[in-house]
């Protein structure tokens, strides 16, 4: 057990040897990576490892230790349960990481991982930012030291309704990504937390518009559910926003990679990802296939091969003046991290509290 509460077994984790930058990379076994895109929550194990990457694109993430991690799996497992007839459940479906149901490494059978979606993975140079929804971040059976630590760490929550818990955004000048941790979050107050938001948004340029306009629409219907249900309330539980922050790819038409889970087709081009088994899985592919997985090669493992910008490798190789994929694909929003989700009589206050101060703080951002 890892010292903040997660199982992880040092046995599943291998080095492979030095790379060219003298680091070890870290290759865990069956061939997963640690996620490159994971911007807040707990980080286990060896070297502080977090979520993993799995060669075929989705991510996992371990089971926390009871009763969270079971509470987690439980839920996935009632949401996404083939039988299921609840209406509402079925409606959440969409708001979710498709789950692919738990994972085990082939020789560490009792550790225990959920499959998830990688909800940034079809991104070029994906924005992420990773939002706490509701008042407050304790659960109901939380013991008083427990409340009194989620309430010291962000008083502003319950007046606020949400905290920022970390961000990576994409920088076009320097063809790079600026981060926030949790830190900057709670220094956010009433007066300036719209400022974090707007950091968000920004690629050094200039404000994302599109991109705040399409989230807005997406975390409305995320309410409107949250409005027409009174069975469940989350704790502690965060939205993951996502848009494209390369100028390259919107607009137009673009493949979709094949749906994580499944193998990879020849051809099909596959995104964002840092797991050099995925890339090996689609490496016959590079010489003719579509541009896009060439691309997409380079960034994903976050150590490009040549010295060059981003765009200077896109126009390499023909992807300078092709625009990839529609407004509405450039953004994403999920929800995730369910450990703290408890069955209830009545509407979730404390979460549309949180979504409603969210939305209309990004809405008055349009407006400025
Ligand atoms: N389905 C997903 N797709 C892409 N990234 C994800 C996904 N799920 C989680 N992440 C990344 O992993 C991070 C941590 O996820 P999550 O909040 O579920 O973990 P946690 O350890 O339970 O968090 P906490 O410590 O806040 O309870 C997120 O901030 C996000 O960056
Ligand atoms: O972000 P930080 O500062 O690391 O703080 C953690 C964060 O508040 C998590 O939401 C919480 O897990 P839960 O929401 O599941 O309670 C975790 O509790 P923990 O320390 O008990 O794991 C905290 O440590």
């Amino acid at each position: 057990m890892s010292a903040d509460g997660q199982i992880m077994d040092s046995s599943s984790l291998e080095k492979l040897g030095n790379n060219k930058n003298g680091s070890v990379k870290q290759v865990l076994l069956d061939g997963c990576v640690p996620f490159s895109h994971q911007v807040a929550g707990h980080k286990c194990g060896i070297n502080n490892t977090g979520v993993l990457q799995h060669p075929d694109g989705t991510i996992l993430k371990q089971l926390q230790a009871p009763p969270r991690g079971p509470r987690e799996m439980n839920f996935y497992k009632q949401v996404f349960a083939k039988d299921c007839t609840d209406t509402r459940l079925l409606e959440l479906q969409q708001y979710l990481p498709k789950f692919y149901g738990t994972w085990a490494p082939r020789e560490s059978s009792h550790e225990l991982f959920l499959k998830l979606e990688d909800v940034t993975r079809r991104f070029l140079r994906p924005c992420i930012m990773d939002v706490k929804i509701g008042r407050r971040s304790y659960d109901p059976f939380a013991s008083p030291e427990k409340r009194e630590e989620q309430i010291s760490k962000y008083p502003l929550m319950e007046e606020i309704g949400f905290l920022l818990l970390g961000m990576r955004v994409y920088q076009i000048d320097s063809d790079s990504y600026i981060t926030h941790d949790q830190l900057y979050g709670r220094s956010l107050g009433k007066d300036t937390v719209k400022n974090g938001l707007t950091k968000f948004f920004h690629n050094g340029r200039e404000l994302q518009r599109y991109a705040v306009s399409l989230i807005i629409s997406k975390i409305r219907s995320i309410l409107h559910w949250f409005e027409s249900q009174t069975k469940l309330h989350f704790y502690a539980s965060s939205l993951l926003l996502v848009y494209e922050g390369s100028p390259h790819i919107i607009n137009g038409s673009r493949h979709k990679p094949a749906d994580p889970g499944t193998k990879h087709q020849q051809g099909e081009p596959q995104s964002n990802s840092n797991n050099p088994h995925e890339a090996l899985s689609f490496q016959s592919s590079l010489t003719h296939s579509h541009p896009y997985c060439h691309n997409v090669q380079h960034e994903r493992n976050g150590n490009r091969k040549r010295g060059g910008s981003v765009e200077e490798e896109d126009e390499e190789i023909g992807m300078g003046d092709k625009k990839q994929f529609g407004q509405e694909e450039a953004v994403e929003v999920k929800m995730i991290d369910f450990a703290h989700v408890f069955p209830s009589d009545c509407p979730d206050e404390s979460y549309i509290y949180g979504l409603r101060n969210l939305l209309s703080t990004l809405e008055q951002m349009l407006k400025d």
